[in-house]
């Protein structure tokens, strides 16, 4: 079973005469309990696939499906109902709306989607340390809460597919190991499909594959 497939992407950056061909034939599959790594100097187009894959920006020849349907090639609104149905996403910033708490953040897609998960927003947060935090708006959190904060609002909906970005850059270690964990599970005990460009060796520890982007195609290591 396939929860997302993407084929064959192409994504082009122009900039006066330059041109930066950052995804270059690219394909994957991403499938029920599998947590995928990515991995890829910087510049290899890790967050351009990831942008792709989220639907926030659109490839410029290939095809990405999730949950059996067409999201790339599709206008904004269609692509934001289908991330929102199927997808978390956690980026390298600008995950959380600055002027709801921490628990109105966990709760923002549930609710666009008429079935906001109190009590699971609740377990989460709680499973990452911030159960005394619920109230604190993003403004009010370090770093590392801040990150927790983000994964779990990518969470609380109960996406299939969690597509995440450096999500313990800068973070200590209790953090890391407190995101690891909560992916961890996401992934192996609830069934669920993770693509993650990270650099942590915990994180990567618990994958199940390891993929490396170089110039925007796959390569061996
Ligand atoms: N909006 C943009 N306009 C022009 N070029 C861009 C744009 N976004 C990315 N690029 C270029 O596309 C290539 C891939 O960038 P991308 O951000 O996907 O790499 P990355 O692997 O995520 O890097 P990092 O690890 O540093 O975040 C790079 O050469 C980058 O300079």
């Amino acid at each position: 079973m396939t929860l997302l497939s993407a084929t064959d992407l192409y994504r082009f950056y122009h900039v006066g005469d330059d041109e930066t061909r950052a995804l270059r034939g690219v394909s994957l599959e991403l499938r029920p309990g599998e947590l995928t790594v990515l991995l890829g100097s910087s510049g290899s187009g890790k967050s351009t696939l990831l942008a792709c894959l989220a639907g926030l920006d659109d490839p410029d020849g290939g095809r990405i499906e999730v949950g059996g349907e067409r999201l790339s090639r599709q206008p904004e609104a269609h692509r934001a109902r289908l991330r929102a149905a199927h997808l978390g996403v956690m980026l390298q910033s600008g995950n959380l709306i600055p002027h709801l708490t921490v628990l109105d953040n966990a709760l923002v897609t549930g609710t666009l989607l008429g079935r906001p998960d109190t009590a699971r927003a609740h377990a989460l947060l709680g499973q990452v340390g911030l159960g005394q935090r619920l109230h604190a708006y993003p403004s009010q959190l370090s770093g590392g809460e801040t990150a927790r904060a983000a994964l779990v609002a990518a969470l609380a909906h109960g996406p299939q597919i969690l597509l995440a970005d450096e999500p313990t850059a800068e973070v200590d270690a209790a953090t890391e190991g407190w995101m690891t964990d909560v992916i961890g599970e996401f992934v192996h005990t609830q069934g669920r499909a993770a693509l993650i460009a990270t650099h942590s060796l915990r994180l990567a520890g618990r994958a199940d594959r390891v993929l490396h982007l170089k110039d925007g195609r796959w390569t061996d290591a």
